[in-house]
This record gives structure tokens, sequence and C-alpha cells, in this order.
């Protein structure tokens, strides 16, 4: 029998690299209890088999979609499922009072042309998707406390939004100027196999892919044109690295007043996140690590000035699958609730 205080809570696509984080991040919250998991193929299975690991704490079985069930049980439904299946969910689950996070592009862009543009998916929801906000509490917090439907940025974004943000919502640089250069490693393709995730053609090698064509493009253009009060561009290029976890997002650009220095741009970073816990902005010359995000839902970024090119070079590290994800959703969930931010979510890392 659950603690009643707790708030009932189900994840459907919990046998995926989103769920497994989220169950993880939903079992050590001390306000929420997780009442059901759901998927596709993994039906009928109990967690202990997908993922013998957690099955001593875990006694759930991955049950079947039934969105009317789900809603019965659950106040709060996470969904962790392939790009344009949650927006055909969704609109029944918030219609019978659920709040809803999805972890998918499905609820974060505003012009949902774009999102059918770069998605090939045509949208019958537009009603319950104009509720949506954007789930990047660093800035979207009072709207997110406001809302019942969040679709949260993923970790390409996460990770250079919140390193790009300061400057452009300060005005400090040429907007058009800026280069986003990111590294994943393997588990932002999630856990499906597919040949280019396979060890023996991602380890030992690096290569770029969908350049200049990333569907992460829009995305990021949408918030950086929020921040900045206009329409812009970005270059973006990903990467992926042989190591599992952890993104690092170099981003460059030229600054507006070339007599700003490194010190300058610290405090003006360290006042832009004075009310967000999760994002460390390191010290003179200390350059963030993927390594330290590992595990945690933090953000570290560092910030370098190049005074021959008059160019910022902002660095900025997360764990792919916490702050790029489940960890960003259960902050999301904390928000909506009126809950302490902070609850149930890692600040240490395992290291080394
Ligand atoms: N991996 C990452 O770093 C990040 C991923 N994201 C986004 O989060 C979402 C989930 O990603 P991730 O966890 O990596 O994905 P995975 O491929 O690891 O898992 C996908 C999940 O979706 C379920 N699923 C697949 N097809 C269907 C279907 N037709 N109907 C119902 N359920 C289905 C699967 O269930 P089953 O196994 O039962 O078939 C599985 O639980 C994606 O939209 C992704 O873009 C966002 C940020 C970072
Ligand atoms: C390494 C790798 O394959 N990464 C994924 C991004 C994962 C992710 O964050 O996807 P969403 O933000 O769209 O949810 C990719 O490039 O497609």
């Amino acid at each position: 029998m659950g603690d009643p205080e707790q708030v009932k809570v189900g994840i459907i696509g919990a046998s995926g690299y989103g769920g497994v984080q989220l169950v993880r991040l939903l079992h050590d919250h001390p306000k929420v209890e997780l009442v059901y998991i759901g998927g596709d193929s993994s039906a009928g299975k109990s967690y202990s088999d997908l993922y013998p690991h957690i099955g001593h704490l875990v006694d759930l079985t991955v049950e079947k979609i039934d969105l009317d069930a789900i809603a019965d049980r659950c106040e709060v439904v996470f969904l962790g499922l392939p790009n344009g299946l949650a927006c055909d969910m969704a609109p029944t689950l918030i219609e019978k009072g659920c709040k809803v996070l999805d972890l998918s592009a499905d609820y974060r862009f505003e012009n949902l042309e774009t999102y059918s543009a770069w998605y090939k998916k045509e949208r019958h929801d537009r009603a319950i998707a104009a509720t949506a906000v954007y789930g990047l509490p660093e800035l979207y917090r009072d709207r997110i406390r406001e809302s019942d439907l969040i679709g949260c940025p993923g970790c390409y974004c996460t990770a250079s939004l919140l390193g790009i943000a300061p400057l452009l919502k300060q005005g400090l640089i040429v907007p058009e100027t800026a280069i986003i250069d990111a590294k994943s490693g393997t588990s932002g393709g999630g856990r499906q196999a597919r040949t280019h995730l396979l060890l023996a053609e991602a380890d030992n090698t690096l290569t770029a892919y969908s350049v200049a064509a990333h569907r992460h493009t829009p995305e990021i253009e949408q918030v950086c044109s929020d921040l900045a009060g206009h329409d812009m561009m970005v270059q973006f290029t990903p990467h992926l690295i042989p190591m599992v976890r952890g993104i690092l997002a170099t981003i460059y650009a030229t600054l507006r007043d070339p007599g700003l220095v490194r010190e300058d741009l610290i405090t003006i970073y360290n006042a832009f996140y004075r009310s967000s816990p999760f994002v460390r902005v390191l010290p003179n010359g200390i350059y963030p690590q993927t390594k330290w995000a590992v595990g945690t839902n933090l953000c570290y970024i560092g910030v370098e000035v190049d005074v021959r090119t008059d160019r910022v070079i902002v660095m900025s590290a997360i764990d792919n699958l916490i702050k790029g994800q489940s960890g960003q959703a259960v902050q999301c969930l904390n928000i909506m609730m009126g809950w302490e931010e902070l609850l149930g979510l890692p600040q240490l890392g395992f290291y080394p």
C-alpha cells in the first residue's frame, strides 16, 4: 500500500534509456509513487527481466498502453517515446486531468508547421499543443509552473541553450555569428539496435553527422530567437563520440563589445543563473568535463574570451540522459507541483 500523500505517476516508454533513468529518479523521489510503466514490444515483461540490476527495488510489469486506464491511475504521466507518438497520446491524458511531461520533440515547437516539416508528422492536436510549455526551467520556470503539458528539451538543445542564453539575453554577441559544435555519447541515440551505434562502429572513431541539417537546429533557433528578441539562425553541428553518456557543446560567437574580458562574462553568467541551482558556472580558466556531470542533473559552464579574434567561447557539459532528458523532466515536475526544484535530483556525480 503506497503513501497516500505521494503523487501517483506513470511512465509510457519505460523500457527505453529515458524510461530507465526516470524509474531510478522517481524511485528515489520522496513525493511520488511509480504506479504504472508501459511500453510496446516490452509489454507483459517484468521490469526485472528488462533491467535485472534494479529488479530488487522495482517490482512492476510493463503494461500495454491504455490511456483511459493510465489516466485513472496516475496524476502525472511521463512520455519517453520516439518522436511523433506523444502528440497522439497527450490530448487524452490532458483531457482526463493528468499532468504530462513529454521527453520527445512533439511539444517543443511553438510553430507546428516547423515541427511537421522536420519530423514528417501532421498534427491534429493544435489546441492542446498551444498550451504546452518548453521545459527548460532555467529560462521558462514561471511558465512551467502554470502548465499541465511540458515539452522537455533534449540533450543537445539543453547544453547549447544553457551555454548561449546569457549572451543572447544580454545582447552581448552578434547573433548570426553563433556556432555550436556539440559532441554526444552514444546513449543519445536511445536503446534500440542501430548499426552506427554498435561498439565496432562507434568506438575508436569520431564523426560529425546531420551537418547543416540536424532537426535540433530549428529548436535551438526557436529559443535563441526568443532570447534575442528577433528571428535568428545558428550553425549547429553534432558529433558522435565514443563514450556512453555525456554531451559537451562548445559555442563560438563574436562579441559586440571587444572590451569584454573573461571575468566580465563570468560575472554576467553567475548573475544570470543565480536562481538556477543546477547550473554551475566555473571560475576563471576552468573548463567543464562531461565526466563531472555524468550521473547528475547539473550543467557545468566554462567561459573564455579570445582577445585576438574578439570571440567568446562557451563550453557546456551535461549528462544527456539526466539534465538532457529524464532529470530535466523531474525538475519540471517539481516546479509544476510547487515542490523544491532540487527534490530527488542528483547533484553529486561519481568520479572518476
Ligand atoms: N537518449 C537521449 O539522450 C535522449 C532522448 N530524448 C528523447 O526521449 C525519447 C525517448 O528516448 P530514449 O529513451 O532514448 O528511447 P529508447 O529508444 O531507448 O526507448 C524508446 C521507448 O519507446 C517505446 N516505444 C517505441 N515504439 C513505441 C510504440 N509504437 N508505441 C509505444 N511505445 C513505443 C519503447 O517501448 P518498447 O521497448 O516496449 O517497444 C521504449 O520504451 C525520444 O523522443 C528521444 O528523442 C531526449 C533527450 C535525450
Ligand atoms: C547521439 C544521437 O544519436 N543523438 C540523437 C539526439 C538525442 C536527443 O536528444 O533527441 P531529442 O532531443 O530530439 O529528444 C540524435 O542526434 O538524433
